[in-house]
């Protein structure tokens, strides 16, 4: 038998942090947000963005609200540097923000950044140096005074150059990389030796990041992380503390989310999640997950399509269709139950004009992002009579009567199960108007006259002409009205024996255009009962037009039963 070589791996050894307080916090406030669209999330596309792409995202990030933008890694790569350079020389920043670049932790990197920040009103430069014990070990071959030897050189080096550029405010932030999987102890000894250096203070804060480079362990030690390092470190109102996670678990957003319980102020991620691996944690999906807890996310998102939209043109990566909020299909129910609860749901909340928004299967308002109800609902062989309904209603205005739900969606069921696709509304109504609209053979309701009964004010006589298998016949009859006289007709002259089991008509369309649909449900022989629909401008038309089509379906199921198909 195969086995997973489990022997390869160890678990992550849980934080010693007994009286931990973030469980019991609760988010009320958006954190101070940060794009890396354009430096983590660009660095990991196949084919990273040019300048045009990355206008675009810029000036999309811009229009969202993001107040903080890390714009590339000017000394990596020409490419980033030009931009960083358009963005200061055509005035493409505006005045409330910030542009940040990121660098590595050494000499000619870092007089490169300053070179490309030149005239920006505010600039954080972000000073990175990797502290885990792992990559101490395999990547630089150092001991921990080696790696805070590095963070401390890059710092002094920064606030060297400050001086060099002083129309540009400067703020530093220091990422220990790979903090996750670095000692907690050696986390503080080198943010606070750079910290030492850079001295910070309450009103010029120092930023330290502490990414979840590589999501190494469950989101809750990710946040005992987080807490243990504000319990900590020195000089906490010296600096804003700000998270990066990755999702290599899968489970960034929730490590985001504690970290925030946790005490963090800033985060830093992208839109949909791009970056690095399985990405950086997904900024539009944490800031939707506060919106639906009725907190202000600060990040507009109103047409959510257009914003995946520009993602996937500037990344040339697809969002996935089941992707949180931004999927295709997130807003679409195939299955009945679902459907029948959303459409009830949605129902009650028109009826009752409530504020506060509750629909089954449903967490958030697919108008809120721009989305319609159209896509809610859509139909496959897993749905029921409530989604075919809806559709039906939605789209075409038909209130079909419960029990009509039923009776058509055995049809579509038909279809589909045959089929295995997905049907459209408009297939849906075609198929609506083939079984029952269409439905005029051998019975073909041509015209009538009904007069009321000179002698009997209550009940009405009909002379109808019809075509019975293709011949013209004239019948007559009476009833309680035109329905009933009609049935009265067809029975006395052409042997057709009907009985009205329920009837209902609505109208469709307003003013000249509107008209009536009328639904009959008909027992005929071997009570045997369906429905028939007529559609017509005048009502007693569409009425009577319903009966014809009911008769044929009875018709229909009874020349099938007796070829043995079985009747529907
Ligand atoms: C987790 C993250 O996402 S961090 C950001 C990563 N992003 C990128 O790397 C994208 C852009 N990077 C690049 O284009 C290149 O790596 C450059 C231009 C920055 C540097 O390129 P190179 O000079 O060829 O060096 P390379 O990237 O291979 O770096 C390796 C060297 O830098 C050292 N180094 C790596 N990171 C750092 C750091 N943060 N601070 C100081 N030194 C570092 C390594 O120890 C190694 O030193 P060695 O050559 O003496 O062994
Ligand atoms: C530079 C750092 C913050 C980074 O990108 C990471 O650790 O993922």
């Amino acid at each position: 038998m195969s086995r997973m070589p489990i022997e390869k791996y160890r678990a992550f050894q849980p934080i010693d942090l007994p009286n931990r307080s973030w469980p019991s916090k609760v988010i009320t406030k958006a954190p101070i947000w940060c794009s890396v669209d354009l430096r983590d999330g660009n660095q990991a596309l196949i084919e990273p963005m040019g300048h045009e792409r990355k206008l675009r995202m810029f000036r999309t990030l811009v229009k969202m609200g993001f107040k903080e933008i890390e714009i590339g890694f000017p000394s990596a790569s020409q490419t980033d540097f030009d931009f960083a350079r358009f963005l200061v020389e055509n005035g493409e920043i505006p005045g409330d923000v910030t542009i940040q670049v990121l660098t590595q932790a050494r000499e000619e990197l870092i007089t490169r950044t300053f070179d490309a920040i030149r005239g920006a009103k505010r600039a954080i430069v972000h000073l990175y140096n990797s502290t885990s014990t792992l990559q101490r070990r395999v990547v630089f071959g150092l001991d921990r005074a080696g790696i805070v030897e590095i963070a401390v050189k890059g710092t002094e080096l920064v606030k060297s150059l400050v001086h060099t550029i002083p129309e540009t405010e400067i703020v530093l932030e220091y990422s220990p990389e790979s903090f996750t999987g670095t000692e907690l102890d050696f986390a503080k000894e080198v943010c606070e030796a750079v910290m030492d250096v850079w001295q910070p203070t309450a009103e010029k804060p120092i930023i330290i990041n502490l990414p979840a480079t590589v999501e190494m362990a469950t989101p809750n030690i990710y946040a005992d992380q987080i807490e243990w390092f504000i319990n900590n470190v020195k000089w906490r109102e010296r600096y804003i503390l700000s998270l990066h996670p990755h999702n290599d678990r899968g489970t960034g957003v929730a490590a985001a989310e504690l970290g925030m319980m946790a005490g963090a102020d800033r985060v830093e991620g992208t839109l949909f999640g791009n970056g690095e691996r399985t990405g950086n944690v997904d900024v539009v999906n944490i800031a939707l997950n506060m919106f639906t807890q009725g907190v202000d996310p600060e990040l507009e998102i109103e047409d959510i399509d257009d914003l995946r939209r520009t993602a996937e043109y500037c990344n040339q990566l697809p969002v996935h269709p089941r992707h949180p909020y931004a999927g295709d299909l997130v807003f679409t129910a195939f299955s009945g139950s679902h459907q029948d609860a959303i459409k009830k749901g949605l129902g009650a909340r028109r009826k009752q004009n409530d504020v506060i928004w509750e629909v089954p299967y449903l967490p958030i308002d697919p108008e809120d992002l721009g989305r319609s109800y159209e896509a809610v609902i859509r139909v496959n062989s897993q749905s029921g009579k409530g989604g075919v309904a809806y559709l039906l209603e939605e789209d075409y205005g038909l209130h079909l009567p419960r029990k009509l739900q039923i009776e058509f969606s055995r049809v579509v069921q038909g279809h589909t199960d045959t089929t295995g696709k997905e049907v459209t509304a408009g297939d849906l109504f075609e198929m609506f108007r083939k079984e029952y609209l269409e439905a005029k053979y051998p019975l073909e309701f041509v015209d009538h006259v009904t007069l009321p009964d000179t002698h009997a004010t209550e009940r009405s006589t009909i002379t109808t002409h019809v075509k019975l298998y293709g011949q013209a016949k004239e019948a007559h009859g009476i009833g309680t009205g035109p329905i009933d006289a009609f049935c009265d007709s067809l029975a006395k002259a052409l042997g057709i024996a009907l009985e009205v089991v329920d009837y209902s008509q609505h109208a469709v369309g307003k003013g000249a255009d509107a008209e009536a649909v009328t639904y009959v449900e008909m027992k005929g022989a071997g009570n045997l009962t369906l429905f028939g629909v007529g559609r017509d401008r005048n009502v007693t038309i569409a009425s009577l037009k319903a009966v014809a089509s009911a008769a044929n379906r009875l018709h229909a199921a009874a020349a099938r039963a007796e070829a043995g198909i079985g009747a529907k």
